[in-house]
């Protein structure tokens, strides 16, 4: 049997498992990551986050090439056991887990590069919290369209990349976000080849307050279900609303998630996700 020290964290209620792996050693299967993912029969969390030095998994060997600083990998796996490429309130998590594990050193106002599926991010610290650099992003053209239980009739969806799939779509009012049923997944058509998060959102009114864009969100994530904030969801969402609202649109906006609030800056063709991090619990798990 082995004993499997994790500390659990989350960003604005993002939930997740970290454990420490820096050799690459430790083989959990997607059964198992959903066991320990299980909130009922397990340890309870929208994700798992093994931190992996770069130079000891393939995936990691590809994050060196892109960014030889890129020391440490956030190996990601959603609540059901899939991979993800990126997870935008996991990065800010894991470098403070990193920091907390003694495996790093990050004063504040200094930035560290993080390989993940979805590339090497760079993340600044803070006082109070992180800030993410998602890379580039792509507003694909074709239309997707979404149903979902207590949402009356079928809705346009814009499809957004943001290292991994988005779609998000755009709701009358609150009483209509807040009437959706995101127990089921919303059904969107035509189907992602790799499945997509899904992100209802209500633009504020006004819109912009100060020349800062103001939304209001919820999310079903793939791999996992409802939860109380997705971090790259919450930038897919800026990114709709602004793609929607044309030309004047602003370069700041602020999302509310259940779980929080998180900023989302646009600059030079990227997209910016500050938020912060908390470390909750610490525990040993049996093997
Ligand atoms: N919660 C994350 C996203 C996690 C991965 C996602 N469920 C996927 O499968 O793409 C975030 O904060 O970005």
């Amino acid at each position: 049997m082995t004993v499997l020290p994790f500390v659990k964290g989350h960003g604005t209620g993002n939930d997740f498992v970290l454990f420490s792996d820096p050799d690459g050693s430790i083989e959990l299967d997607a059964d198992r990551i959903a066991d320990m993912a299980d909130r009922h029969f397990g340890i309870g969390a929208d994700g798992l986050i093994r931190a992996v030095r770069s130079a000891n998994l393939p995936e990691g060997a590809e994050a060196l090439r892109e960014d030889p600083d890129a020391e440490w990998f956030m190996d990601y796996h959603n609540a059901d056991g899939s991979p993800a490429e990126m997870c935008g309130n996991g990065i800010r998590v894991y470098v403070t887990f990193l920091i907390d594990q003694k495996l790093l050193e990050l004063p504040v106002g200094e930035t560290v590069k993080i390989g993940t599926r979805g590339g090497v991010h760079a993340v600044t610290r803070h006082s109070e919290a992180y800030t993410v650099d998602l890379g580039p992003f792509v507003v694909l053209d074709s239309e997707a369209t979404v149903s979902a239980r207590d949402l009356d009739v079928p809705r346009p969806g814009l499809p957004v990349g943001v290292g991994n799939p988005h779609v998000v779509v755009a709701v009358a009012d609150d009483d209509e976000l807040d009437g959706i049923d995101l127990a089921e997944a919303p059904k969107v058509q035509p189907e992602p080849p790799d499945g997509a998060n899904v992100e209802f959102v209500v633009p504020g009114d006004p819109l912009v307050v100060g020349g800062v864009g103001r939304i209001r969100m919820r999310v079903h994530e793939r791999g996992v279900g409802e939860t109380l904030s997705c971090g790259t969801g919450v930038a897919a969402s800026a990114i709709a609303v602004r793609h929607w609202a044309g030309e004047n649109a602003p370069d700041r906006w602020t999302v509310e998630v259940p779980g929080g609030d998180l900023g989302v800056e646009i600059a030079d063709g990227h997209v910016l996700l500050t938020g912060p991090a908390a470390l909750t619990y610490r525990g040993t798990y049996e093997i």
